[in-house]
Parts: structure tokens; sequence; C-alpha cells
């Protein structure tokens, strides 16, 4: 007999098992599913037969998916006297390991609480993983979207999810203003709403942690660290220095961080490592728009990611297509990422792309990638046909609009139709790593411009050294040498070391001082006779302040850069004038 009221729990299937740690995926599994409320009926319905279709085409039978209904929101209202969020959901929700859900309502400014923040604490799925990529044919307001494929890590169940809010003039709310007020000497105004934004190293490490190993087991460039860190220091700062301790501690041999990446590796990244880097929220949204292609995996704090996640949606299709999962240690409830857009109900016209590429991680989360991939696959060819929901039809001049199970029906047909998956992954990767080569070249070749684009600012001479060094011998003549300047568009060569292992230069200056001054022939003299022997040296990770004080007190207007006992770049004193011009100078900052 049923242990529960109302769910009934397929005869047919086996239940997904977490085993040593591992989740355990039969052949046959037993998943979860809620309908929704607003417009999740009609998209689960056309959904069901996708993933269904998309399953039955990729491994002909041996593997099916058995589909359990568990009940949230309004129809769990309907049948459990009111209530929209029954124990007995959750424990099935746990029970069976893998589940996916539609949208439900959440009333603003008062009234319940949402059922997908109690779903997230009660279940602890401590990370929404966010997924945002483009599809060919899907339209966009920006000029390349393709650039955009970005995964956000946003904390789930911290910052404002924890809910703890004092309405103003009630009397918790005074309690704890005046404690603020007479204790902790806080000014506010008067009849203020009071909430706390608890922010822990447990909730930011278990986060950061999950966002790390995903980029490590997907093979991604770079986790971004999400933050405004320069106004809440101890809450959004105390996130950013919790991730870079997580990733310094627990992923050391395979991450560095962005400014090893220039200072260790001149820009250009080590295979098998990835880049941990932080940016400031704010400038994230911006960033996001102008130079996607620099993001990779993001992980952020909860209200961070809610506004990120939903903005940069809107630069690759909206909505209506970003898909997303709730994941713990081991169970995850995968869901649509847009609300119940209640006009739309029972129309039969949204567009279920949001909840289908929901279903399509919850395909990869069990294992099953061949399925996964068919839908990936086929679904830009229905867009690029011009089949497609209202929200795309009216950004698509031409388009013939279609309603949701529609759609699904012309999805199927493709997906029956078979996909030469093989041929189109190879093309998918060969393109992803032409991309990443374009980014080093970048990074190498005009780092400056680079730092301007990406946000960052420079803090050591190796952020702004020339990185590419031009170099002759002793024994070549100046001559030799002078026509390497000009043809390399440099003012200074760095001179082989001698049989010392001194390093030298050979400037302009050099030639103006000791060739024309001197009255002597370039096309005789040897480079050792003028160049200037040792040079003056800095290690990478000098400051710039520090630099420039060396420049300032010396006789030379620039300094080579050096890394144990190897030189990796020159840094002049035009190099600091631009940064500082470009930058700006805040005074003592070093
Ligand atoms: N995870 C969840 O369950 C979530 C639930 N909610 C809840 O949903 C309710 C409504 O929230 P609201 O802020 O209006 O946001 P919605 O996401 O429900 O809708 C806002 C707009 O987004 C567009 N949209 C949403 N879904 C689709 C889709 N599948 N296809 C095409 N376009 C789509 C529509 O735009 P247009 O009008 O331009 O056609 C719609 O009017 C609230 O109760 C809210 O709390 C909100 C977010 C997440
Ligand atoms: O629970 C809600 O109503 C909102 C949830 C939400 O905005 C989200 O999941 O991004
Ligand atoms: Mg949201």
């Amino acid at each position: 007999m049923s242990a529960y009221r109302h769910i009934r729990i397929p005869t047919t299937g086996e239940k997904v098992s977490v085993r040593n740690g591992q989740v355990h995926v039969p052949d046959q599994p037993i998943l979860g599913y809620v309908e929704g409320d607003g417009i999740g009926p009609d998209i689960t319905r056309a959904c069901l037969r996708i993933w269904d279709a998309a399953v039955e085409k990729a491994y002909g039978g041996k593997r099916k998916i058995h589909w359990c209904e568990v009940y949230l929101g309004e129809k769990a209202a309907g049948l459990y006297d009111g209530n929209y969020c029954p124990d007995e959901t959750i424990k099935a929700l746990a029970d069976l390991v893998v589940s996916i859900k539609g949208p439900l309502t959440t009333p603003v400014g008062g009234g319940f609480r949402s059922l997908n923040v109690a779903l997230r604490q009660d279940l602890d799925l401590y990370a929404c993983v966010r997924p945002v990529r483009h599809y060919a044919g899907v339209p966009s307001p920006l000029k390349n979207p393709g650039k955009v494929d970005v995964v956000i890590f946003r904390e789930n169940t911290e910052d404002v999810y924890t809910g703890i809010e004092y309405k103003a003039g009630s009397p918790e709310n005074e309690k704890l203003a005046r404690f603020l007020r007479e204790e902790m000497k806080a000014r506010f105004f008067d009849g203020a709403g009071l909430g706390v934004k608890p922010i822990s190293s447990f909730g930011s490490k278990r986060l950061v942690r999950k966002a790390i190993q995903y980029a490590i087991d997907n093979g991604r460039e770079s986790v971004t660290l999400v933050h405004k860190g320069n106004i809440m220091k101890f809450t959004e700062g105390a996130f950013r220095n919790w991730g870079y301790e997580v990733a310094r501690e627990e992923f050391g041999a395979v991450t560095i961080t962005e400014e090893q990446l220039y200072a260790e590796y001149k820009g250009k990244q080590p295979e098998g490592k990835i880049v941990i880097k932080d940016r400031i929220a704010d400038i994230m949204f911006q960033m996001m728009l102008l130079r996607p292609e620099e993001f990779d995996v993001l992980a952020t704090m909860n209200l961070n990611g809610d506004y990120l996640s939903d903005a940069i949606a809107a630069e690759v299709g909206g909505v209506g297509i970003a898909p997303g999962a709730n994941i713990g240690d081991h169970v995850a409830v995968f869901e649509a990422t847009h609300g119940t857009a209640p006009k739309y109900a029972n129309q039969n016209k949204v567009n279920p792309g949001s909840l289908l590429f929901s279903g399509v991680m919850m395909l990869e989360y069990l294992g099953w990638k061949e399925a996964a991939d068919l839908i990936t696959l086929v679904y830009p060819e229905v867009v690029s046909d011009g089949i497609v929901t209202y929200d795309f039809a009216r950004q698509i001049d031409g388009a013939t609009e279609v309603g949701t199970s529609q759609f699904a029906d012309a999805l199927i047909e493709r997906i029956r139709g078979g996909v030469d998956l093989e041929a189109k992954r190879k093309a998918q990767q060969e393109q992803l790593a032409r991309e990443r080569k374009q980014r080093e070249i970048r990074r190498l070749l005009q780092p400056m411009e680079e730092m301007l684009d990406s946000g960052r600012v420079p803090q050591t001479v190796a952020d702004l050294m020339t990185r590419s060094l031009i170099t002759c011998t002793d024994d070549e003549t100046v001559e030799s040498a002078m026509h390497l300047m000009t043809d390399s568009d440099v003012s200074s060569l760095v001179v082989e070391p001698n049989a010392r292992g001194e390093w030298g230069i050979l400037t302009r200056r050099d030639i103006v001082a000791k060739i024309v001054r001197g009255g002597r022939n370039p096309a005789t003299t040897k480079v050792r006779d003028v160049a200037t022997r040792p040079v003056v040296s800095v290690p990478a990770e000098t400051s710039i302040r520090e630099a420039a004080s060396k420049i300032a007190d010396s006789s030379f207007s620039r300094l080579t850069v050096a890394q144990g006992s190897k030189l990796i770049g020159i840094v002049t004193e035009t190099d600091i004038f631009n940064a500082v011009d470009k930058f700006g100078w805040a005074g003592d900052v070093v």
C-alpha cells in the first residue's frame, strides 16, 4: 500500500538511489514532476512528450523514464485541503532524488511564503544552476549572441532567501531597530522595514565548490565570483574571499587566479587549469552585454544571481528559453526559470523552451547525454526554419507562429527523423577551440586593451609590461640591431645573456649617445660595446608605484621584468603613463 495520500509511485520502473555518495540511475528510473501553476500545465504536457521521444530515439526502449506526478501550488491546494506545499510532496521529491517542476505562483508583498524558496530550503538544494547560451536562429538584441555561453551558480539558501525581515511598525521591527540604534550605533530613517542578509562561509564555500567542480568536469575556462564587496564588505566581500579560499585550499592543483594568469603565465592559460577571478556585481551587467565571451562559470550569492540570470537570459531569447536546476548534494529539482505568466495560462501559447532545456539538464544529470544532445541539436533547426512560439515570432520577420504543443510536434518529428550526433558534436568542439584560441591571442598581444575591456585594474608591473621581448646578441652589429628595432617598432632590444649570465639592454638613447655623439660607425660597432649591462630588473609582482619610484630614481626610462632568473617583459615610463591615463590613479593605492 502506498505511504502517500495522493502521490502514486509507478509500479513499473526503479527509484534513483544514492549509494556511497554517488547518484545511481537505473535504466528505467522513476522521476518526479510537478505541473506547476499558470502556464505550467501547458509547457509540462509538451515537454514530457519531447523528453520521452528523445529517450526513445536515443536508447530504443532500453532506457525509459517512468513519471510520477507530485503536487505543489494550486493543484496541491485543491487536493490537500488548501495546503500549497504538502509534506508528502517534499518527502517524495527527496525520495525520488531527481525531479522536474513547472513554475509556481508567489503572492507579492504579503500572503504565503514562496513555494520555490520553501522547496529549495527544505530540500537544501543550495545551488541554483542556470546555464545561458545562444541557439542558432533564436532572436537576440545582441550583435553576436553566440558569444554568450555562461553557467550561473546562484546560492539558493542564504541572503534574501533566509526571509529574515521585519515589517515597519511591528513590535519585532521596533525591538530590532532599538537594538541597532542603541547597541550598535546604527543610523537609519524612522519607520524603515528591516531585513537581515546572512552570508556564511559554509554556504558560500559549498556553492563555489560546486561551481569549480562543474568547471572541472565540463572543461570550462574560468569561474568568476560576482559580488558587491566594495560596499558590503562582510557579506558580499566575504563571499568573494571565501570563494578564493576554497579555490586555493581545495582546488589548488587545478586553479590559478587571474593575477597568476598574467604574472606567471603571460596570459596563456595553462592546460588543465581553471582561472578564478572576481567582478563587482553592477559592472557584470554591462560586461555581459559588451564582452560576454570573457565569462564562463559565474558564482553568485542569491539576489545578484536572481537579477543576473534573467538579464543574461534576455540576451539570448529571454526567460522563455533559459533553463535551471536546484541541486543539493544529491537531490535535484530541475525547473523553468520563468514564472507562471498567468495571462497566458491554458492558451497553448507560450514557449516551452525553459522547461524543455531544464529537462535537458536533467538528462545530463542522469548521464543520458545522447538523449540530451538530440534535443539540443534539433532545437536550433526547428527555430531556424521559423517554427516558433509567439515570443520569438514577434522578433523574427516571416516566422510561422505555432502553439506550445505544435512546437513540441515539430521537435519530435525532427528527433524521430534522426541526427548525426557525432558530426554535430565535433563541429561544436572545433568552434569552441577556435574561440578559446582567439581569446588567448588577445590576452597575449593586447594585454592593456584586454584589461580595459574586461574590467581588471592593473596592480603590478606584470599587468603593464610588454611580453613579447625582441632580443639581439652581443655579436651583432649595432646597424643590424637598429634595423631590428625599426622593423619591430620598438625603442629597445633585450641583449641575450653574456658568459656570466647577465642580460643587457640596447636602447635608441644608447645609439644616439654612444654611436652618433661618440662618432662611431654602427656597421662595425658590436652591440656588446654600447649595450647597458646588467639590466635594471624588478620581479613581476612589483607594484606600479614601486616601479615608478625605481624609474624616477634612475637614469633609465624602462625596467625589465623578471621571474626568477628569466626575463619575461619590459615596462617603460610610457606604459605607466598610459595605465594612469586609461585607468586613473587612486593616489596611494598600490
Ligand atoms: N520558479 C518559479 O516558479 C517562479 C515563479 N514566479 C512567480 O510567477 C508569477 C508571475 O511572475 P512574473 O513576474 O509575471 O514573471 P513571469 O515569468 O511569469 O512572466 C513575465 C513575462 O515573461 C514572459 N514569459 C514568461 N514565461 C514565458 C514563456 N514560457 N514563454 C514566453 N514568454 C514567457 C512573458 O512576457 P510577455 O508579457 O512579454 O509576453 C510574461 O508576461 C509570480 O507569482 C512569481 O512569483 C516567478 C519567477 C520564477
Ligand atoms: O519564488 C518565486 O516566486 C520567485 C523565484 C525566482 O525569481 C527564481 O527562481 O528566479
Ligand atoms: Mg527569478
